[in-house]
């Protein structure tokens, strides 16, 4: 090697002059005659490109002395062999599959070159540069559901496991014993332990992910609890406006009011949930609250808080449904998922706070925190996933028998809802100000504003997400709401279900998600209340969810807005909510979007 260039040879290709460039490589044939064609002839592999960023490379290796592949182009022989014996290395970096355009798929690039030092030398500069590439995980706890999507979780780490080890990517694997176990892991798990990760991965569905992150946030999200409307007996129990941040510890937010509700929860055990309450497991404690990003406990360890700047979750898809990865990525592919966590991508994910105030009509006053990540849903949402639990020997399937049970039986739920209608995010329906008297007209089906689609990149999310640059206090600073032309705006009536998508939530049967245009990191839920219709109406809104390109949510019974928060409030317990998945029994439930709560390793979806 010699300054930034020389040699080598490129198996598939033959000899190339290569170039070392502060942000990746570049390869030029020595010899003309061997045609561009080579880059893409070699058919044993992905597409090898003429250039290669080092963004894109997951782990270098030296390899002992073995044959390197003469040009796969059979017009021309470079050096008269087919196969040369010399010493080598390999670059591993990523591509897109040869034969669908989405994926990401692990390829190599093997070097030769007769002189083992030289080979060395190269292996060494170009592991120096991929390791100056910030952002990469070195060390990760991964939960492994085994028993998720019908026993896939196991097969799909042994799958993605060895491009971890080629990385250098230390992992410390936990196979999940039994439901709750994660959430139990984590959220007892000391800060100190915890700093000794750069994140956590689940193996599994979006079941999974949620106990994971409920798990992480129980003890370590400390903020006020959604604001709640005027004429809500919660109302003023937390919040003052310029409060609602989403990490309101600040010594000015705590009323005296506040610290009743939150303290007035801390000795009281949780009903019959998997996962801990929050008072219960965090032993909130606002008035010792400290200020500053990373505040230290007595042994001067600092204390984990959300958001921050270096923690994150990912997910390898496993599950029986994997709407948040479908959502982030727009895959639902392990290796895809693996080479982003490996590579360090990062994005911002909005996430939801659910605050449940009671568990039934009869049941105490007892606020209890829970997390989702794609979706909190009432009424029908709820009902088909406990309709599920009866059929689970079905797999994957009940869901589809109990949804259609589910439909078939067409109940409805009495409900009031009132939700934050903030400055320019009006309503996308035009009903909304017409029932603030609890008038229920149907809808005028009304032209509806463009939509613009979450994606790589996407210019909403990254306005103010929490980038790496950000320190801690600016992430806090953005994800504040402003308070400025926000009011609340009621709906009562019946509802097949009340239903608030935080991500767009695409599956296999809704490719466009519930609501195509919802953004992973703008701070806004999309609350839909669907209101009680005839059965066909039904029957063709939902089925409007399997076509790309429709508009499932421009029915007249169909309301749709775009909010920071709401509050749900049932004089029956009639039915159940639904958070990413899975069950929580709640008859009123105040809900908010925390901007940029976690971080993820992926890349945002490419649709
Ligand atoms: N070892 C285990 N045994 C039983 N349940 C578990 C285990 N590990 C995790 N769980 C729980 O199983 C539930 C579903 O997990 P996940 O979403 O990962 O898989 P899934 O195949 O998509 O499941 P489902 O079809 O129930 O949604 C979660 O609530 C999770 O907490």
């Amino acid at each position: 090697m010699q300054g930034d260039g020389g040699v080598l040879f490129l198996s598939g290709v033959g000899e190339v002059t290569v170039a070392v460039a502060h942000d990746g490589l570049s390869f030029q044939p020595l010899h003309l005659d061997v045609s561009s064609s080579c880059w893409s002839s070699i058919t044993m592999q992905p597409k090898l490109q003429s250039k290669l960023q080092f963004s894109d490379v997951y782990a270098v290796e030296h390899l002992d002395v073995g044959p390197v592949c003469g040009p796969w182009n059979t017009r021309t022989v470079v050096q008269g062999k087919r196969n040369t014996e010399m010493n080598r290395f390999v670059v591993h970096a990523i591509t897109r599959s040869r034969k669908q355009p989405s994926p990401w798929v692990p390829c190599e690039y093997m070097f030769g070159h007769k002189d083992l030092e030289t080979c060395k030398t190269w292996a060494e500069h170009i592991s120096g540069c991929i390791n100056k590439e910030q952002d990469r995980p070195k060390n990760l706890m991964v939960f492994v559901h085994p028993l998720c999507g019908k026993g896939r979780g196991c097969k799909n780490w042994e799958m993605v496991a060895p491009l971890f080890e080629r990385a250098k990517v230390k992992t410390k694997v936990i196979f999940t014993e039994r439901a709750g176990h994660a959430y139990a892991t984590l959220a007892s798990l000391s800060d100190k332990e915890l700093k000794k990760f750069d994140g956590v991965i689940a193996v599994g569905g979006d079941g999974l992910f949620n106990e994971i992150l409920n798990g992480l946030l129980s003890t370590r999200h400390k903020n006020s609890y959604p604001p709640t409307p005027e004429g809500c007996r919660y109302f003023g129990s937390n919040y003052k406006c310029q409060e609602y941040t989403n990490n309101g510890v600040s010594n000015n937010m705590a009323t005296g009011d506040d610290v009743n509700v939150l303290s007035g929860n801390l000795n009281t055990p949780d009903d019959h949930e998997p996962l801990l309450s929050t008072a219960q497991s965090t032993g909130l404690d606002i008035s010792s609250s400290n200020l500053s990003d990373e505040p230290c406990n007595g042994d001067q360890v600092p204390f984990v808080s959300f958001p921050n700047n270096w923690f994150r979750l990912g997910i390898i898809p496993s599950g029986s449904t994997d709407a948040i990865v479908l959502s982030t990525t727009g895959e639902r592919d392990p290796v895809t998922s693996a080479l982003l966590i490996i590579l360090g991508r990062r994005i911002s994910l909005d996430i939801a706070q659910v605050v449940r105030w009671k568990s039934s009509p009869t049941a105490e006053v007892l606020p209890t925190v829970r997390y989702a990540a794609s979706f909190a849903g009432y009424g029908f949402y709820g009902e088909v996933i406990r309709e599920s639990e009866n059929y689970r020997w079905m797999g994957p399937a009940r869901y589809d028998f109990s949804g259609t049970m589910v439909f078939l039986k067409h109940r409805s739920y009495e409900a009031r809802v009132a939700f934050l209608e903030v400055g320019n995010t009006r309503s996308l329906t035009t009903s909304a100000d017409n029932t603030i008297n609890g008038v229920q007209p149907l809808q005028y089906h009304q032209s509806r504003p463009h939509k613009t689609i979450c994606r790589t990149n996407c210019f909403i999310c990254k306005e103010t997400s929490t980038s790496e640059h950000n320190s801690g206090d600016e992430i806090l600073a953005s994800s504040r709401t402003s308070c400025e032309n926000q009011k609340w705006v009621w709906s009562e009536g019946r509802f097949l279900s009340v239903g608030a998508a935080v991500i767009s939530c695409r599956n296999e049967r809704a490719p466009d998600g519930l609501v195509a245009d919802a953004h992973l990191s703008d701070g806004f839920l999309h609350l839909l209340l669907i209101r009680d219709c005839p059965l066909p109406f039904y029957l063709w809104h939902l089925t409007q969810f399997t076509k790309k390109g429709s508009d499932p949510l421009s029915f007249k019974f169909v309301e749709h807005h775009k909010t920071p928060a709401f509050t749900f409030m049932s004089s029956h317990d009639e039915s159940v909510w639904n958070l990413d998945g899975e069950l929580f029994q709640a008859c009123e439930v105040s809900v908010q979007a925390c901007r940029g709560l976690v971080s993820l390793f992926a890349s945002g979806p490419e649709v």
